[in-house]
């Protein structure tokens, strides 16, 4: 079980509800990940023609713990006034914090997550930041109230997986007491299982599912790719070596005791 502010959750995949081809293969493909908690654009969904009631059912429908976020919000105050929207649609405390500071790499503003994420902590929300690998931009965070992290695998919608596995193994190991979530940027499981591997509590993704072929089997490759990955994990691994040894070592001795 991995646990977010208290709250234990079964499955270690969130998944995204943005980008499907139609709202039966959003609620098949949740189906098939078992994943736990499902993300939601607050600012996107009510601005578009699906404003008004259907979609939100439907995400309600899904039958999991619901984390709104702050996709599209640029500055600090837009942040803020969205989580506060999110709170009272799904009356919930959760916010998934995004500050967007680039438009083309969608790289998150440093200086302004620091600043929502202090807001909204002191006003009782309890902020997942979307963040780099950065392990400064990680402390400030957790000095704002933050008590979970959730950097970047690479830049939003590119399925290009962990493109800074130094930067991402150094984050985990320094705070090794908070739960943190691999968020954006994974194409494939094999992508999720090696940030569960890293020591990484979840992971969140969207496009990779949502813009597959055949969405929900991907959903499913996902969790699989997840499961496997933690599993590894808890088995505590063999440390890689450069030198061959031969697996069979000893003539008629079958076993180590
Ligand atoms: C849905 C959501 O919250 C995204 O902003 C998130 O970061 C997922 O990114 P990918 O679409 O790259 O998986």
């Amino acid at each position: 079980m991995a646990e977010f502010y208290g709250t234990e959750v079964a499955s270690r995949l969130m998944l995204g509800t943005a980008q499907y081809p139609s709202p039966a293969i959003l609620e098949q493909a949740f189906r098939r990940s078992g994943a736990g908690i499902a993300t939601v654009s607050v600012r996107r969904e009510a601005g578009g023609e699906r404003a008004g009631g259907a979609f939100w059912d439907l995400v309600r429908q899904l039958g999991v713990k619901v984390l709104p976020n702050t996709a599209g919000c640029h500055s600090v105050r837009e942040a803020v006034t969205t989580a506060h929207m999110a709170r009272e649609l799904f009356d919930t405390k959760w916010i998934k914090l995004e500050v967007i500071g680039h438009a083309d790499t969608l790289q998150p503003d440093p200086f302004g997550l620091v600043e929502a994420a202090r807001i909204l902590t002191d006003d009782g929300f309890e902020v997942f930041p979307y963040t780099t690998e950065d392990v400064v931009l990680g402390e400030r965070l957790l000095e704002a109230g933050c008590k979970v992290l959730m950097p970047w695998g690479a830049p939003i919608g590119t399925g290009l997986g962990l493109t800074n596995i130094y930067g991402l193994r150094t984050l985990r190991a320094q705070f090794p007491d908070i739960p943190m979530v691999v968020d954006a940027g994974l194409g494939l499981p094999s992508q999720a299982a090696m940030a569960m591997e890293m020591g990484f509590d979840a992971v969140l993704l969207n496009t990779a599912v949502a813009k597959a072929g055949d969405p929900a089997a991907m959903a499913e490759g996902f969790a699989l790719g997840v499961k496997a990955g933690r599993l590894a994990f808890e088995a505590d691994p063999m440390e890689p070596r450069d030198m061959a040894a031969p697996s069979t070592p000893l003539i008629g001795k079958a076993f180590l005791t």
